[in-house]
């Protein structure tokens, strides 16, 4: 049998057997409202944007996509079919910095480059800084997901956050934005309406424009 969300939720117990009570059954439905709707969409924009600047990889994507389509009986895009798709899934979102920071707890005395961090104190983690740093990534500001033919050094890639917390709906994300490329790369063509508007910093990285596109039929 399939369960949903609300079914794991209402179903879940922890080692002591206990339940969430109705309202943590909303609370975290509230809760992964919050998280996953903005974050998907800026994440399905900025992708949208970085291909239609980069017109090779685009059709070097597109490729791809049409590749799957042309052993496809039905109109539906599978599982099977997504796992496939190696390059469409390379990740688009390292230069957006969707979340420019995460928060950790120290646990345990620590010193970088001379500096003592004392157990106990909170600390930002500035996840921009590591993604456009060029110590961490060859020419960061160009976008070239053949970069990711060689897995990042450990701890230079956050988008998702990392460890224990990492981002929950991270492979839903990524599982959801693979699924809008395929059918925007296959069935239409698109082109940035301002591909030179200025970009906005807060209170999250965004062409001032918002993005807009002009899609026509392939
Ligand atoms: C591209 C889209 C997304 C990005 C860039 C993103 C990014 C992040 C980041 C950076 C964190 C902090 C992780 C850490 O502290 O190590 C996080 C946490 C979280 N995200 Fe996402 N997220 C995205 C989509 C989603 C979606 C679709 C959902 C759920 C439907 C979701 C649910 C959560 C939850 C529940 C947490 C808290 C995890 C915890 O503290 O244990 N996120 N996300």
């Amino acid at each position: 049998m399939n369960i949903d969300l609300m079914d794991g939720l209402m179903q879940i117990k922890d080692d002591m057997g206990k339940g969430l009570s109705d309202q943590e059954v909303l609370d975290n439905i509230v809760s992964l409202v919050v998280a996953g709707y903005t974050s998907t969409a800026m994440a399905s924009t900025w992708a949208l944007y970085f291909l239609a600047k980069n017109p090779n990889v685009l059709e070097k994507l597109r490729e791809e996509n049409m590749g799957i389509c042309k052993n496809k009986k039905g109109n539906f895009i599978t599982s099977e079919d997504v796992s496939q798709l190696k390059y469409t899934k390379k990740k688009t979102i390292r230069m957006a910095n969707i979340a420019g920071i995460t928060f950790r707890l120290v646990i345990k005395e620590a010193e970088h480059k001379g500096y003592k961090i004392p157990k106990d104190w909170k600390v930002i983690v500035w996840n921009r800084y590591l993604h456009t740093n060029p110590e961490n990534f060859n020419d960061p500001m160009c976008f070239n997901p053949d970069r990711w033919n060689e897995p990042a050094s450990p701890g230079t890639y956050q988008a998702f956050g990392g460890g224990s917390r990492i981002c929950a709906g991270n492979m839903l994300a990524r599982l959801q934005i693979a699924l809008l490329l395929h059918h925007l790369s296959v069935g239409y063509k698109w082109e940035l309406v301002n591909p030179d508007a200025e970009i906005i910093y807060l209170p999250h990285p965004m062409p001032l424009d918002g993005v807009e596109v002009k899609f026509s039929q392939i």
